[in-house]
């Protein structure tokens, strides 16, 4: 895979303006509102080279705005810019952000297909887009899976044969098969066991870097989205209470909400690192 450079004097990969979404509240409680303001006036863009961090508890809008980032969710108001032009809500062209704005979910267990081998789940994507030869495709994928520090033995194994962290990274490399100009990890280390989370953390910014992509981290851990991030976007109840780099927000938080998150730092590790 060609290495990109991550100079970035263009527009934003995407950018979100005033963003609202309105689910209808899913049914089977009583006493609940019929509709749930999931994500409310969100403003936020990514650029290639970038990691921007969204910090929040569960329920925040977290996923539901990455799901607007990646075309799989509409806007119910505002602004879904990609590379500078609005695009419109439909699916048609929402699917326009699907090529340059790929996924890693939580969970590599249920998000890759149990009865494929590593080999077909990375394939797909090549032969759904009819992109290269089959021969170049499997060079591709060979490629891919040495990026994200697995085996050429890993080619011919099912998800189950292998472990979450493999898994994992076998999702990053599916993640990367199209060239995309950002990934979005919607709490990619949360299912796996703590002893691997670092190395998978440590695998995005070390690809983020290598290939220039911007990286755009979920978790409701500050910490962890401390670790990987040059921003950081605070969210609450559908709202982004806060954005801004990094220290800034650990040193001078503005909104109660953050200051509240960070309350529950250990002290120690609110001093910028060096
Ligand atoms: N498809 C949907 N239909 C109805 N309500 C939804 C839908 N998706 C999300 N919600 C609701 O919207 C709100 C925001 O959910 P979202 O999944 O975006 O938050 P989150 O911060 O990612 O939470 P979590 O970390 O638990 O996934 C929640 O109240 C959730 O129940």
């Amino acid at each position: 895979m060609p290495e990109k450079s991550a100079a970035n004097q263009e527009a934003p990969v995407i950018e979100l303006r005033n963003v609202h979404v309105v689910h209808k509240a899913r049914t089977g409680k009583l006493f609940r509102p019929d509709k749930v303001h999931a994500v409310n006036d969100v403003t936020l863009s990514v650029s290639r080279g970038e990691t921007v961090g969204i910090v929040g508890e569960s329920g925040c809008g977290k996923s539901t705005t990455a799901r607007v980032m990646v075309g799989l969710q509409g806007v119910t108001d505002g602004e879904v810019l990609f590379k500078g032009e609005t695009i419109g809500n439909s699916y048609a062209e929402r699917r326009k952000l699907g090529r340059s704005v790929s996924v890693v979910f939580q969970d590599p267990a249920t998000a890759l297909n149990p009865r494929m081998t590593v080999r077909d789940t990375l394939l797909d994507p090549y032969r759904v887009h009819g992109i290269s030869t089959p021969r170049d495709r499997l060079a591709k994928v060979k490629e891919l899976l040495e990026l994200v520090g697995l085996p050429q033995s890993a080619l011919d194994v099912l998800p189950r044969q292998i472990s979450g962290g493999q898994r994992q990274r076998v999702a990053i490399a599916r993640a990367l098969t199209l060239e995309p100009d950002v990934i979005i990890a919607d709490e990619p280390t949360s299912a796996l066991d703590v002893s691997v989370r670092a190395q998978v953390l440590n695998l995005l910014s070390d690809l983020k870097e290598r290939l220039g992509l911007g990286l755009v981290f979920i978790s409701h851990d500050i910490n962890t989205v401390r670790f990987v991030s040059d921003r950081i976007g605070v969210m609450y109840f559908g709202k982004l209470v806060e954005m801004g780099p990094t220290d800034e927000i650990f040193l001078h938080p503005k909104d109660p909400y953050t200051a509240k998150l960070l309350s529950a730092v250990p002290s120690l590790l609110k001093e910028p690192s060096a």
